[in-house]
């Protein structure tokens, strides 16, 4: 018996209110009682009411809710109910019950206090049972299908419509979303009628279509976009950092013609002293190019070296674009010492090659597809009291609804691959199969990863650093956490939900990627600390680091051309007007300006990383452990805005305040 303070607290988006009636029960472990209370809720406000209950609860384990509706059903989105409790001589006591969900239908929602899960095995198997029931039905709602084989499995939803309500995006991001799309759209319109009586002859002709460049970088590119040094800085700090790798011997693919034995004296030289940098695009060997409008598009398979010089710049130094083979025991090499426009259309390929595995490989396979298979098993095995669900859905917002639109708008039959890349029209998913073929764990762990590809300490190479610096930041948040719930590695041995969700992951949302080095299991609060590290640095910063780089790199069209509508050169001797008719036309330019718009613009409503307001936590351990997370950032962005301003070109997508607490875009 005793006094209660009840607190309920509505989410601040569009339409979280509602005109049904809530109806509220306090659930203790000796008792529980309905409140008689019939609230309605009201968007962006905290509610509250004082109860007096004759029964004995007991401590709170739950509150339960539902909404009642007469007539019609208003979806209500709750962010979390608050009690303190007076006793008898007793000091006033809080407790949280974390919900941030919407309430539909009119069935009974059961909310855990936030502690649960540190106390569920004494609690009489209440919270073991709330659990079970909560598992089964969001396995009804988060199903698992095969969209295409061979690559990831994703969230069963043809359209975003057929999402859960808790995954859609909210109405701010719906409308900014829409309205993008509209304007993009409207904006390819007006320069296919601006662009139709103009000429295209000419590589400034894309400045028709370059209507005030959409960031300051973006007016760089379009200035020294051919410039050897603007070329190499792009493998270490552009929009796709992923590839560049050191060499520990020359690439047997790279057969040396006779008469260029200066050039292999040169690459030896550099790989004696330990500079020597590749670029290997094999993956795209083979792959079908795509046709559009009836034009067959092309693809080659570069080979890029480079040399790292004293003062950090990063120089091409030769380009092969296709493998050797029994058509070409002996292609052709390309070098700066060609004529001009024969270098610049071998280092187009180049690019073009780039825009293909960064979109399918870097981008759409390792943070998107990556996310979605983090977020389906998650919602799938592990229970919202659960302290790794705590922890990492903040990091999965948005998440299922944008890979689901872009199924539906980019990789889709028509879609933006099909209207204007070389690899579209099927090509795009043999590209995507082979590379998640290749997709190890330690590709998504930098540390790991830029140990292998030789780019830790390189001075110039400031994504490796960054990202270094963040895997950091975020291990010592992910430790904190666990700590915290995981007291020694026997309790991360025996927690069923925690080990069903390492294997749902590995075993079947990545198709048996054991093999490639995944866990099925996880022996210590070491090996869960680097998964979970993983899986948020995957989710923030890496997708940061090569989503935000498409408003900048490929917005001024040649540097990145999103197709190719003619073969690759075999000669030296090339011409302006075959650089013309190979590079993207007007419609396909400004289809690629409006997507890399779209995706790469800054997120009007993003959360920057580490500052959710959800609070899944509760009590001073916790907090302080998000204290000295956002501290920590906070001292990195400090040290990255110092660092920047002594660079002619700042690398500014893993600076914390301009990462995205998730994938959203
Ligand atoms: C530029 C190619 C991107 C390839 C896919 C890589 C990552 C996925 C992407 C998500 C996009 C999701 C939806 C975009 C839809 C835009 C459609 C606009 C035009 C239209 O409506 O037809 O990450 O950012
Ligand atoms: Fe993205």
């Amino acid at each position: 018996m005793g006094r209660y303070r009840v607190r309920v607290a509505t989410g601040n988006s569009a339409f979280s209110g509602s005109n049904n009636q809530v109806q509220l029960w306090l659930v203790g472990l000796r008792a529980e009682v309905e409140l008689g209370l019939r609230l309605r809720p009201a968007r962006g406000q905290m509610e509250d009411f004082e109860v007096d209950v004759s029964e004995d609860l007991g401590p709170l384990q739950f509150v339960k809710l539902r909404k009642i509706h007469l007539l019609i059903k208003d979806a209500w989105f709750c962010n979390h109910i608050t009690v303190w409790v007076f006793e008898q001589s007793m000091e006033e006591k809080e407790i949280v019950f974390p919900c941030y969900r919407w309430v539909e239908g009119d069935g009974i929602i059961c909310l855990p206090e936030t502690t649960a899960w540190m106390i569920r095995n004494e609690s009489q198997g209440l919270f073991q049972k709330h659990q079970e029931e909560e598992l089964k039905a969001r396995r009804t709602l988060y199903g698992w299908v095969s969209w295409k084989k061979g690559i990831p499995l994703s969230v069963a939803a043809a359209s975003e419509k057929d999402l859960p309500l808790d995954a859609r995006f909210h109405e701010e991001k719906k409308v900014d979303f829409e309205r993008t799309r509209v304007v993009g759209v409207t904006e390819i319109a007006l320069k296919r009628l601006y662009t139709l009586l103009s000429s295209w002859n000419s590589l400034e002709d894309f400045d028709q279509i370059f209507w005030g460049g959409k960031s300051a970088l973006a007016k760089r590119v379009r200035l020294s976009w051919k410039d050897d040094d603007f070329f190499g800085y792009q493998f270490l700090n552009g929009v796709n950092p992923t590839l560049l790798r050191k060499s520990s011997s020359l690439p047997t693919r790279l057969v040396i013609p006779p008469g260029t034995e200066d050039l292999k004296a040169q690459l030896e030289r550099k790989l004696q002293e330990g500079c020597l940098f590749e670029v290997d695009f094999s993956l795209l060997a083979g792959i079908q190019a795509n046709v559009i409008q009836g034009e067959r598009q092309h693809l080659a398979a570069p080979l890029l070296m480079l040399k790292m010089e004293p003062d950090g710049k990063l120089l091409p130094m030769v380009i092969q674009l296709q493998l050797p083979g029994s058509d070409s025991p002996v292609p052709p090499l390309f070098l700066p010492s060609d004529p001009s426009l024969t270098w610049l259309l071998a280092k187009a390929w180049v690019k073009n090659s780039d825009f293909q595995l960064h979109e399918l490989q870097a981008h759409l396979l390792k943070t998107h597809l990556m996310a979605e298979v983090f977020a389906v098993a998650t919602m799938r095995c592990l229970p919202g009291m659960h302290p790794i669900f705590k922890l990492l859905i903040p990091h999965l917002r948005y998440t299922l609804e944008i890979n689901t639109r872009a199924r539906t708008k980019l990789i889709s039959n028509g879609g933006f691959f099909d209207q204007a890349v070389n690899t579209g029209g099927g090509g795009h998913l043999d590209v995507l199969r082979r590379a998640t073929t290749c997709l190890t764990y330690r590709s998504l762990c930098p540390p790991d990863d830029l140990a292998d590809r030789g780019l830790l300490g390189v001075p110039s190479a400031f994504y490796a650093h960054d990202a270094v610096r963040l895997w950091d930041i975020i291990s010592r948040y992910v430790q904190g956490i666990v700590q915290l719930h995981y007291l020694e590695d026997e309790v991360v041995r025996s927690d069923p939900e925690l080990q069903a969700w390492c294997r749902e992951i590995t075993e079947i949302g990545l198709c048996k990627a054991q093999e490639r080095g995944f866990p099925v299991s996880f022996q210590s609060r070491d090996e869960l600390c680097h998964f979970v590290t993983m899986c948020i640095f995957t989710c923030t910063a890496q997708h940061s680091a090569v989503n935000q780089g498409q408003l900048d790199w490929y917005t001024w069209v040649p540097n990145a051309p999103c197709t190719m509508r003619q073969p690759p050169p075999t000669t030296k001797d090339v011409t302006l007007e075959m650089v013309m008719a190979t590079m993207p036309n007007v419609h396909q330019a400004c289809i690629q300006m409006t997507i890399s718009w779209h995706l790469g613009r800054f997120q009007p409503d993003m959360v920057p990383l580490g500052h959710h307001k959800e609070q899944y936590f509760s009590g001073p351990g916790p907090q302080a452990v998000l204290n000295r997370f956002q501290e920590d950032l906070y001292t990195l962005e400090r040290e990255i805005v110092a660092r920047n301003e002594s660079l002619d070109l700042p690398y500014e997508y893993l600076k914390p305040s301009r990462i995205e607490n998730s994938i959203t875009i």
